[in-house]
């Protein structure tokens, strides 16, 4: 077979906010792949854990140790007993032991090095000969919350949606003409802007949530006029991050106001009514299934109301969320559940659901560009990868690299 594995090697590489990550690299007998993993900022509390207490620098050594002799003499195209041997040497339910960063790293080299030995991309060996659809890009133009500085707004992302385009390459440059109009946007609300950037290369302004909102519509409407397509705006609340448990609000610092749950529906209602918003990321904490629920069957015929925190790419965990009715879409984080096969099942129970699955990027990322390939794989109609930036744009352009492989491409088919 060509993709036995004959060397797994490690190495503790930078991310893009200057913390050490993992990167695996595996040699096949015919083939290479390396990944590296990401790492989050506003982490759900039932994500896998990403590197043991004691850091990259500890599970080099049981990589070169354990892993790569578990793993030599495997045929790298078996991923989904890859998996099950890593989750075997961790042996703890959270992959505490070794790391989720740990093991999605290894689980996405191997898949890479699997499709590197028959010398298919890996989308193609990942989602079959027939794949043709690219994922629409949710572009992040502001950062706010964990993923800025003090001042800014407490919604974390605002981002867009270039619904109207046509084809890969016009939407990721109407999401950066969208980038370029808001920071002159934001230099005519606030004249001290210094044209700061967050983790995730959005700008951070110094404005409220709300005049956030009015600019980020306006941007929509000016550059898609200018363009000829429809742009829309969404958001990531991140709302974990804001939620007090102990006053029982969610606290916008911001704007000097607090809400409960259900203020935060109505809340949360009307922006997506003022603004046409299109898809909506972590409207409520983690655990607030109930305002989660309500707000999906208020707005769930015209909203995306996606999951992130709340789901973390766990299937039981989506599978109580759908029982719910908790939301109408998820974000897909294979380093929130450690692996490519669990990944692969929670976006399956997804689609048999009628859930959204957006493949998403971590705020802390590299230049590793495996969620390209596999949001094309999996067919997932979005993609939450940034707008701008070295370690987003990896992402953007092997996007434009894969439409042009592919025989007949087509965007995705999108909910509203
Ligand atoms: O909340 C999110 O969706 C992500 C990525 O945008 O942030 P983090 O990686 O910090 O969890
Ligand atoms: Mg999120």
């Amino acid at each position: 077979m060509d993709s036995i594995i004959e060397d797994v090697r490690v190495r503790k590489i930078l991310d893009s906010r200057g913390n050490p990550t993992v990167e695996v690299d595996i040699l096949t007998w015919n083939g290479f792949g390396r990944a590296a993993a990401p790492s989050g900022a506003s982490t759900g509390s039932r994500e896998v854990v990403s590197f043991p207490q004691g850091g990259v620098d500890q599970i080099i050594s049981e990589v070169e140790d354990v892993i790569s002799s578990e793993l030599i003499g495997m045929a790298a195209e078996d991923i989904s007993d890859i998996d099950y041997v890593l989750k075997e040497i961790d042996g703890t339910d959270n992959m505490s032991s070794i790391g989720g960063n740990t093991t999605v790293a290894v689980s996405m080299a191997a898949a890479k090095a699997a499709a590197n030995s028959y010398n298919l991309p890996l989308y193609r060996f990942l989602g079959g000969n027939m794949v043709n659809k690219l994922p629409y890009p949710l572009g992040n133009m502001m950062n706010g919350g964990e993923h800025a500085g003090p001042n800014a707004p407490d919604i974390q992302e605002f981002l867009v949606v270039p619904v109207g385009a046509s084809n890969i390459s016009e939407a990721v440059f109407a999401n950066s003409a969208i980038h370029k109009r808001l920071k002159e946007l934001i230099q005519s609300k606030d004249s001290n802007f210094t044209g700061g950037k967050g983790d995730e290369g959005g700008w951070i302004p110094n404005i409220s949530n709300d005049n956030a909102l009015d600019i980020q519509s306006q941007a929509c409407e000016e550059v898609g006029d200018e363009l000829g397509i429809t742009i829309k705006p969404s958001l990531d609340l991140a709302a974990s991050e804001f939620w007090d448990k102990d006053e029982n609000k969610y606290v916008y610092a911001q704007d000097g106001i607090s809400r409960d749950s259900g203020e935060q529906v109505e809340y949360v209602k009307d922006i997506i009514d003022t603004y046409g918003m299109f898809y909506i990321e972590d409207p409520f904490d983690e655990k607030d299934f109930d305002g989660f629920s309500e707000l999906t069957s208020a707005v769930g015929d015209k909203c995306i109301i996606c999951g992130d925190d709340i789901f973390v790419t766990n299937k039981e965990i989506l599978a109580e969320g759908i029982e719910k009715g908790a939301a109408n879409g998820l974000i897909i984080k294979p380093n929130q559940i450690g692996s490519l096969t669990e990944t692969y099942k929670t976006v399956q129970l997804a689609k048999e659901n009628n859930y959204v699955p957006v493949v998403s990027h971590r705020s802390g990322e590299t230049t590793d560009e495996t969620i390209a390939h596999l949001a094309v794989a999996l067919g997932t109609p979005l993609i939450k990868t940034g707008a701008i930036s070295g370690e987003r744009i990896a992402k953007l352009n092997e996007l434009i690299r894969i439409e042009e492989e592919l025989p007949d491409p087509e965007m995705a088919d999108l909910k509203f």
